[in-house]
């Protein structure tokens, strides 16, 4: 089997990584040239995943047309980015992975429904779970969800994309995949805002819990299945993403717990921290499908510049209610 990867960042680094176990042929476009020629020369990429070294059986290009011929296409573009990157590449019918985590600003699109509608005939997948590149690309264990309306054409990606270190789970909730994967970057933002003002670790966990309510009645209101909301996809990469400076979203949060503004932390940035970006349009659909969703409210206002000490006393003074409200 021929994969293909776009986006040369980390994840779509570790991933090449992963298809290349076993001397497997994997083609990887990037957009920095600078990325093509250290994968190309080095078998590293150390603008985005230094210090790992990478099968020599993975090319990099920065050509897309060499991605014509694969039977498989891992899509790892920044959510903003893959409409424009997916309508530049010969797609055809050839199966796309979906491995980015956002809503598409504007449109509201999940990314599924991006390239569903920029290649109408390319059936899709999507790959999502607690997956920190650096961990993914060194042999570390862990497990994904990848999900595909074809059960067939679902079991057969997940079979291929299996490494003995990285289990993967077949599913046929597309739109659970990735609402998980959306929706738990805007809520790792605020546990980092939580450790960066210094609530506790007790905040944290009542974060994680009731960030996960949030998630659930979203994710039912978009047709997503409990179960998935509950799996890896979910429940698995919040707890993860919530618990680690490894996230570059959880760090961002502490950055601005601390104080800094998010124009200030982000410009310093080469690496991209999804839920900045998801905040403000998953707060649209979610008042669109009349969701309550108070702490992903608290994360744009947060991202807007209001105060920590204001964001967390409105959220702790609305009134209580039941705990399965
Ligand atoms: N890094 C991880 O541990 C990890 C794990 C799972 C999922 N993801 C998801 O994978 C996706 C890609 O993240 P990453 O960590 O590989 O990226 P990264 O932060 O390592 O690198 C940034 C990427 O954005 C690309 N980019 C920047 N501007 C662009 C533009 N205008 N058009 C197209 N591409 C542009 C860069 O080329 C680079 O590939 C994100 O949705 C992320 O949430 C990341
Ligand atoms: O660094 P983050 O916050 O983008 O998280 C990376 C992955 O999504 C974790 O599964």
């Amino acid at each position: 089997m021929k994969i293909g990867v776009i986006g040369g960042g980390a994840w779509g680094t570790a991933l090449a990584q992963v298809a290349a176990y076993g001397g497997r042929e994997v083609i990887l476009w990037a957009r920095e040239g600078a990325v093509v020629e250290s994968i190309n020369t080095a078998h590293e990429n150390t603008l985005f995943l230094g210090g790992v070294a990478l099968s020599p059986t993975i090319r990099a290009t920065d050509d897309l047309a060499a991605l014509a011929d694969m039977d498989a296409i891992l899509v790892v573009a920044p959510a903003q980015h893959v409409g424009s990157v997916l309508a530049a590449a010969p797609i055809g019918r050839i199966p796309l992975v979906l491995c980015a985590k956002g809503i598409e600003a504007g449109s509201k699109r999940l990314v599924g429904e991006v390239a569903r509608a920029v290649h109408p005939d390319a059936p899709i997948a999507v790959l999502s779970g607690p997956t920190f590149a650096h961990e993914v690309a060194a042999g570390l264990p862990t497990a994904v969800t990848l999900a595909c309306e074809d059960a067939e054409l679902g079991e057969r990606l997940a079979t291929r994309l299996a490494a003995r270190h990285f289990r993967t789970y077949a599913s046929t909730d597309v739109a659970g995949a990735e609402i998980g994967g959306a929706v738990k970057n805007v809520l790792a933002i605020g546990c980092g805002v939580v450790e960066g003002a210094g609530l506790g670790q007790n905040a944290r966990a009542a974060l994680i819990a009731r960030g996960f309510a949030e998630m659930t009645r979203f994710g039912l209101a978009r047709g997503a299945l409990a179960e998935t909301l509950a799996g890896l996809s979910g429940l698995g990469d919040l707890v993860l993403t919530c618990s680690s400076t490894s996230s570059r979203n959880f760090s961002l949060g502490v950055g601005l717990g601390r104080g800094d503004s998010a124009a200030t932390l982000l410009a310093d940035r080469r690496t991209v921290a999804e839920g900045a970006f998801t905040a403000p349009v998953l707060r649209e659909a979610a008042r669109d499908a009349r969701v309550d969703m108070p702490i992903t409210e608290a994360v744009c206002r947060l991202l807007e510049g209001a105060p920590v000490s204001d964001v967390i006393g409105d959220l702790l003074a609305r009134p209580l209610k039941g705990e399965a409200g």
